[in-house]
């Protein structure tokens, strides 16, 4: 995305290209990695004009988009009233040379501490940085998104980005900001919350008390259902005994039904909210909470689908160990021997077995492929693999 989305100029009446009246808003970055980037691409694509601050612009300059300017940071700091922090903690106070040119200036503070980070300092990331450069103003923001949703864009799933700050009309700016960039900005009140909003991405598993405990509803349900149709009602109208079936059997036959049922609520919202959309006549309307919180679930409904998947597919593959297998292959052979007929080559039943295999060994090939390739992005997003997986789901479910 070399050049901006949104174009300042304005179309006039007689169809010639006009000088929008207002200036393009510049922004600032500090900082030329992974987050720089991906940042510098969003804003230029946004319709920002964009200036950014490294301590070797020659080396990095190729990296950003061309629309960007990559100069010294003295130079960065000098014009953008906004300027973004996308530098680790310990490097802060290398800037501190640059007081004089940065104060008045909100400064954007993205950064996202480790887990031991955030025990050992008991003042944020942003509070820091607020005592580092007193005549400054820091908001916190964009700690949650990572740089690969940035370059990506925002998706339904994740697009809050939490804001916190000490000034209303600094907050009111950035708030702006990420609307323009297409996220939704959340109110999180006074610098003293930024704590708090370095927190989130350390949750671990965030959002998934709901999906969790959805697929243990439909496991429950599905594995009574299964139990009294495959082994109660033949206990009781032929008295025979099939409980041995509840560990393996019964199990097996539930997962499938979890899986499917779950990878079809990862897509139904998306069906639902586009008929919204058409009876709405417009995207641009918030969805109910319902639905929002719906669209959220996804990628926890399908990892959990593919994980139901994965666990069915294993099984199968360890059918033929039971011994109650191989008490019913003897006996077919015996059958066999006695009646002189071929029982045991079914060729429904062998066909079956080889596209299964055949399939499941696709299935892991694509599964290796797809780790591989999605190495580079595993530090910034789970986003692809939720799509990869997702994709690969119905494969499994089928084995
Ligand atoms: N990557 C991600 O997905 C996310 C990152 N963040 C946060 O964004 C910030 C930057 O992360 P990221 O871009 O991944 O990190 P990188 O290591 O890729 O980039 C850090 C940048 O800091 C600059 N820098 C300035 N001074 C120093 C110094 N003394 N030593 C080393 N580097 C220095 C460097 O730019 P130069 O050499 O040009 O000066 C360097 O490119 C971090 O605080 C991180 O927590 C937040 C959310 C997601
Ligand atoms: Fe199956």
């Amino acid at each position: 995305m070399d050049k901006p989305l949104i174009s300042r100029h304005l179309v006039d009446s007689d169809g010639s290209l006009a000088e929008a009246p207002r200036e393009v808003p510049k922004v600032g970055i500090l900082g030329s990695g992974d987050f720089a980037r991906s940042l510098a691409t969003r804003l230029v694509g946004s319709g920002f004009s964009v200036v950014v601050g490294s301590r070797n612009p020659k080396r990095t300059a190729g990296l950003f988009p061309s629309a960007a300017h990559v100069t010294l940071q003295e130079e960065a700091v000098g014009s953008p009233e906004v300027i973004f922090v996308a530098m680790f903690r310990e490097h802060y106070s290398t800037l501190c040379g640059l007081s004089d040119q940065l104060a008045g200036k909100i400064l954007v503070d993205v950064s996202n501490p480790t887990q031991q980070e955030h025990l050992r300092h008991h003042e944020s990331n942003a509070e820091y940085l607020a005592s580092l450069f007193p005549t400054c103003t820091v908001v916190k923001a964009f700690n949650v998104i990572s740089a690969w949703t940035l370059q990506a864009g925002p998706r339904d799933g994740n697009r809050q980005v939490p804001i916190c700050s000490d000034q209303p009309e600094a907050k009111r700016t950035v708030l702006e900001l990420a609307q323009a960039m297409g996220f939704t900005p959340m109110d999180m009140g006074s610098l003293a919350s930024a704590r708090e909003v370095e927190a989130m991405p350390l949750r671990l598993l965030p959002g998934w008390k709901v999906p969790a405990l959805l697929a243990l509803g439909l496991f429950v349900f599905f594995y009574t259902y299964n139990f009294i149709r495959d082994v109660l009602q033949p206990y009781l109208q032929e008295g025979k005994n099939k409980f041995y079936q509840l560990p393996v059997s019964v199990v097996n036959t539930t997962l499938p039904c979890v899986a499917y049922v779950l990878l079809s609520l990862v897509y139904l919202p998306g069906v639902v909210a586009a008929a919204l959309q058409l009876h709405r006549g417009t995207k641009y309307r918030r969805f109910p909470d319902w639905l929002d919180h719906w669209l959220q679930h996804r990628k926890q409904m399908g990892l959990l689908s593919f994980f139901c998947a994965a666990l069915h597919a294993l099984y199968s593959f360890c059918l033929p160990l039971r011994r109650s297998h191989r008490y019913e292959l003897v006996n077919q052979a015996v059958k066999q021997v006695l009646t002189n007929k071929s029982h045991l080559w079914i060729e429904k039943e062998v066909w079956r077995m080889e596209i299964y295999l055949s399939l499941g060994v696709l299935a892991l090939g694509t599964l290796s492929l797809l780790a591989v390739t999605s190495l580079p992005s595993i530090s910034n997003s789970l986003n692809w693999r939720e799509f990869s997986f997702v994709q690969v789901c119905p494969f499994l479910i089928d084995l």
